[in-house]
């Protein structure tokens, strides 16, 4: 049964299991000497020095540049006055005396266009601020509560954005009253939407990307996720749109002026201009065509800018320039070890997490179905508890409800219990859920690339990473950013620390995502397929790394994985799991010597292995498809595939339950039949 969510999607369940191992509220961490060299701060000129070097980047900065100058000076600079009118020198074309020419009541143009540039600029610059301050927190708040929240704002996105631009516009100053104030009212209110959209759906996909995930595991505040990692990763986005929005916003100012309805005559504004030329458009079309200019050229500048931006900001996009670093493994060899974590006093007991009859749901169109069903386990300090299953079996599920991370929104634990330092997880405030996952819970995602924040160095990552649970001065938590770079075999730590991930091998950046999640000394620590985006010899290497790390900090570990030979070779116990349910058992020894479940037969078989007693047979494979979610098979999930059911109709009506088998627990009928 689906029960309500918590705010950070635990299941509150009324299944309450009473235990009695308190978690400390206090770890403390290995101490570090201060004597690092302070963070090094990216020279804010970079920024100057990267525009000026690419066409693009230079003309757009040297546009936008001219019209800011204009917009301040213009009024210094320009040779006549632009209110004086001469009726003796009406509608003059250009000439050296009036260089743009004269307008309908003689007034020279050129100076009115200069005068002009601190209104047009100012409205444009002015609708894009109004657009952003309200657009882009609302699309993040909307990302981030979703829900009803969501709904009203999206509905209402969808409302103003069903107007024309320009008519939306017209309404709002029809309604305020014609001024240049509230024509930058009207024009940033209609480019609002599109600032919630962008910065809504920027964020939900940022939200879901593993290193932000990571930092909401590391216990980071919303605030925190939003302005260190989701901000930064949209600003390229937003600097882009910034600077289409201030080309269209101009144009609306100008349609709105045009009317009648903005900056009003006498004021020299450019889309007034061009509203008083539209009688002599084909008599004296300069009237229409230097304004005319100025805006589009003011646009063009600005798009020119804010693409070169984008680059400059998304390193990823950016050409490495420096040479690769190549001589890694060789300098890796002064290895240091981590230090092992402080005991904590009242937390001496060996078991750090129990599942007792744990399910876990995902929320869908077709209500809530649960991925994981009814799954008994326990990690214990020091020693690798495996999960391994097929693609859609619900291990990472499991894994996520352990490090109580489940996707906001999209699951819950809806049955059983998970108690995390004897602590049930339902229980906890989210407070202190954030706590929890910050101190003791250390988690490594499958595919490195995204865990990382691509727009973060390794150092400001891993920093956030130390600081997030322990506070302390920079140069310290620097200090041990370097320890860490170290102590996964990363050589050069402290110039290491100021690259950005693009920089690093796959290999090496899933030692870096090892280093954040061993950064606050964690007493659990998940893997969910840690090696499967590497190479066969990196697999090794990385699998050795961790555990060493875990045996040497004496670490409760999951590991989730599709690979047995790994399991054989590094985990201590393994949990077999088909269809949400743990279906055999033991400690590896036990369940790999002889399987007694044939699923686990099924995968051993299925499981390529060199030197193995008839090397050279094909590999056997397991007929048929798992099982969907909320489309299980009453009684034994793995019956319609199994060799040994025979049409048994035990099988097919009655879910066996795991019981002891030769030192395992296996959860089928005819276990004995091996
Ligand atoms: N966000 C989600 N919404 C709905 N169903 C989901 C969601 N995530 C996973 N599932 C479903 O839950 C089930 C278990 O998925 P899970 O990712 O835990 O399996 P897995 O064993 O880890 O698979 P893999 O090895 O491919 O990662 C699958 O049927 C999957 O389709």
């Amino acid at each position: 049964m689906a029960r309500s969510a918590h705010p950070r999607n635990v299941g509150s369940h009324g299944i309450r299991t009473h235990m009695t191992l308190p978690m400390s509220e206090e770890f403390s961490g290995t101490r570090i000497a201060a004597s690092a060299r302070s963070t090094r701060r990216k020279p804010h000129f970079r920024v100057l020095r990267r525009l000026v070097s690419s066409p693009k980047g230079a003309i757009g900065l040297g546009i936008v540049a001219v019209m800011v100058f204009i917009a301040l000076f213009g009024p210094f600079i320009a040779p006549l006055d632009p209110y004086k009118q001469d009726f003796m020198a009406t509608l003059k074309g250009p000439s050296a005396a009036h260089w743009f020419g004269t307008d309908q009541l003689g007034r020279d143009v050129f100076s009115r266009i200069l005068h002009g540039a601190h209104t047009s600029l100012g409205i444009g610059i002015g609708g894009v601020a109004v657009a952003f301050l309200f657009g882009v927190p609302l699309g993040l708040a909307a990302a981030w509560f979703r829900g009803w929240f969501d709904q009203l704002v999206m509905r209402a996105v969808d409302i103003m954005l069903s107007f024309p631009d320009i008519v939306f516009a017209l309404a709002l100053v029809a309604l305020l009253g014609p001024s240049t104030m509230n024509v930058i009212i009207a024009v940033g209110t209609v480019s609002i939407p599109v600032f919630i959209r962008t910065a809504r759906a920027v964020a939900l996909s940022t939200l879901a990307e593993p290193f932000v995930e990571g930092s909401v595991a590391l216990g980071c505040s919303p605030l925190r996720v939003m302005a260190r990692h989701v901000l930064p990763n949209m600003a390229g986005i937003l600097v882009t749109l910034s600077s289409l929005l201030f080309a269209s916003t101009l144009l609306t100012a100008s349609g709105l002026s045009f009317l009648g309805l903005g900056t009003q005559p006498p004021e020299p504004e450019w889309g007034t201009m061009l509203g008083e030329s539209r009688s002599y458009i084909r008599s004296h079309p300069y009237m229409a065509t230097f304004p005319g200019l100025f805006l589009a050229i003011s646009a063009l500048g600005f798009n020119l800018l804010g693409e070169e931006l984008r680059n400059i900001y998304d390193p990823t996009a950016a050409k490495t320039r420096r040479a690769h670093w190549f001589g890694g493994l060789a300098k890796a060899a002064r290895r240091k070890p981590v230090a092992a974590p402080t005991a904590i006093p009242d937390m001496p007991q060996d078991v750090l997490v129990v599942g007792r009859d744990l399910e876990v749901s995902y929320l869908t169109a077709s209500g809530a179905l649960p991925a994981v069903r009814g799954v008994n386990f326990t990690l214990r300090r020091g020693r690798m508890l495996a999960v391994v299953g097929e693609s859609g079996s619900g291990k990472s599920t499991l894994l996520r409800a352990v490090g109580t991370i489940l996707p906001r929104g999209q699951a819950l634990i809806s049955d059983g219990t998970l108690a995390i330092g004897g602590e049930d997880v339902s229980t906890m405030t989210p407070e202190r859920l954030q706590q929890m996952r910050r101190k003791h819970i250390g988690v490594v995602f499958q595919d490195a690339s995204s865990a990382l924040n691509p727009v973060m160095t390794v150092g400001a990552q891993l920093i956030e990473a130390i600081l997030s649970g322990n506070p302390m001065p920079k140069a310290q938590a620097r200090s041990r950013a370097a320890e860490l770079l170290a102590a996964v075999q990363i050589a050069d730590p402290q110039e290491r620390l100021d690259q950005y991930p693009h920089q690093f091998s796959g290999g090496m950046k899933q030692r870096i995502v090892i280093a954040i999640a061993l950064a606050q000394n964690p007493d659990i620590l998940l893997a969910d397929e840690p090696t499967s985006a590497l190479d066969v010899t990196i697999q090794q290497q990385i699998l050795v790394l961790l555990r060493r790390m875990q045996q040497e900090s004496r670490m409760a570990m999951m590991l989730v994985t599709h690979d047995l030979g790994l399991v054989s070779r590094y985990a201590d116990d393994v949990a077999v799991i088909y269809g949400g349910r743990i279906v055999e058992t033991g400690t590896v020894e036990e369940v790999f010597r002889n399987p007694s479940h044939p699923y686990t037969r099924a995968l051993r078989a299925a499981a390529p292995r060199l030197h193995a007693p008839g090397e050279g047979k094909r590999l056997s494979a397991i007929t048929g498809d798992p099982p969907m979610l909320g489309q299980f098979p009453p009684g034994c999930s793995f019956a319609p595939r199994c060799g040994r059911t025979h049409g048994r109709p035990l099988c097919q009506t009655q879910t066996p339950e795991p019981r002891p088998v030769g030192g395992k627990l296996v959860a089928c009928h005819f276990a004995e039949e091996v």
